[in-house]
């Protein structure tokens, strides 16, 4: 598929956020900065969260030389208490966002009979409980001010799928986007819109080694993407401003997925069956600790 277009360039107006508040989960690294970044462009005020310190540092750094303010928060999305004094400071400092990136989660490759049940918890707790735990608080705020809201969940396409080496991740994003459709139906009647936005492989700085490596196999197996190419984060950030904006006020419960077609793919002659513990490098399964 062809490149897009540069970074720095929008299909949306200028100004389409000002006085537009968005509380970005994760938005110090990777996509979650790349969809803050874009918001930022547009004149929105942000909100980013998340649990370390360098990573809300470089968002300050980064996003705020796009023009906008920045307001940034330690917070572990698993912890609902936190998560309620951030949107407390998030309001007194801009007032409610208006805007939610459900966008932090968690994920590294394991074979499912290798994972041990803290590992599980982990990553389906912050990546589904957390989650909800935001959207909630997002929601009950809006439902008591009465006032109108647009949710975006970031998910994986292995939620339709499957994701053999990522059990936990794969379904917890699976619970993400069924979470989607039924907030949208309960909250619609209060002006409040959720959607999902699915990114397909899109490589950045801020990998975890664990993801990385695994991106290196993809590379090295040739990419075997239908569009031939990566996806860029920029991409997703348009798609998430385009989700939130005025022009998309009829979409919700829907989860768009920028991924040119991956997830479709299917071949006449089926790949090679390869189990998870070779593909991962690890030897016969043993059950001793
Ligand atoms: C090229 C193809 C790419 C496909 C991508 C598919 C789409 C999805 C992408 C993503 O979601 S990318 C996002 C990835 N980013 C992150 O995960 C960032 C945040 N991650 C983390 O903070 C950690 O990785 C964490 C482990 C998930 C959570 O940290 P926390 O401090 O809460 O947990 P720990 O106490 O460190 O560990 C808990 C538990 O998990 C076990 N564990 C940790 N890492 C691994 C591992 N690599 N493999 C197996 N098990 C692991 C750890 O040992 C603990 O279990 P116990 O030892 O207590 O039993
Ligand atoms: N990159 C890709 O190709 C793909 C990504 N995705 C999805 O895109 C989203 C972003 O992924 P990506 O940017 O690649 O990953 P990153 O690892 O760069 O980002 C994860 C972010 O989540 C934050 N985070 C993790 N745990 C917590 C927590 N308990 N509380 C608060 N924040 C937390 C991290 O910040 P901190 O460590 O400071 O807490 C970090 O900023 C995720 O939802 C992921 O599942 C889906 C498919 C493909």
């Amino acid at each position: 598929m062809p490149a897009p277009a540069p970074l720095g360039a929008s299909a949306l107006p200028p100004g389409t956020y000002e006085g537009t508040v968005v509380l970005v989960t994760g938005g110090g690294t990777g996509l979650g900065k790349a969809v803050a970044a874009e918001f930022a462009r547009l004149g929105a005020d942000l909100v980013v969260a998340s649990r370390k310190a360098e990573h809300l540092k470089a968002a300050e750094d980064e996003l705020s030389a796009l023009g906008g303010r920045v307001l940034t928060a330690a917070c572990d999305i698993r912890d609902p208490d936190r998560i309620a004094e951030v949107f407390d400071l998030a309001e007194e400092t801009y007032g409610l966002p208006h805007v939610l990136i459900n966008n932090a989660a968690a994920n590294f490759p394991v074979p499912a009979e290798d994972m041990s049940p803290n590992a599980w918890r982990s990553v389906v707790d912050i990546t589904l409980n957390g989650t909800y735990f935001m959207a909630r608080e997002f929601g009950r705020r809006h439902l008591a001010a009465g006032t109108p809201g647009s949710i975006v969940n970031v998910g994986a396409s292995y939620a339709w799928t499957g994701g053999p080496g990522y059990a936990h991740s794969a379904a917890a994003k699976a619970g993400v986007k069924n979470l989607v459709e039924t907030l949208a139906v309960e909250w619609g009647p209060y002006g409040i819109q959720v959607n999902g936005l699915v990114p397909g492989l899109m490589p950045h700085e801020d990998m975890t080694a664990d993801i990385r490596a695994n991106l290196d196999r993809v590379r090295a197996a040739g990419l075997r993407q239908p569009a031939l190419r990566v996806g860029r984060p920029r991409e997703l950030g348009w798609a998430a401003t385009f989700l939130a904006s005025p022009y998309a006020r009829f979409i919700s419960g829907h989860t768009l997925v920028v991924d040119g077609a991956n997830w479709q793919r299917r071949d006449l002659v089926p790949p090679e069956v390869v189990p998870i513990r070779e593909q991962l490098g690890r030897g016969r399964f043993d059950a001793a600790p």
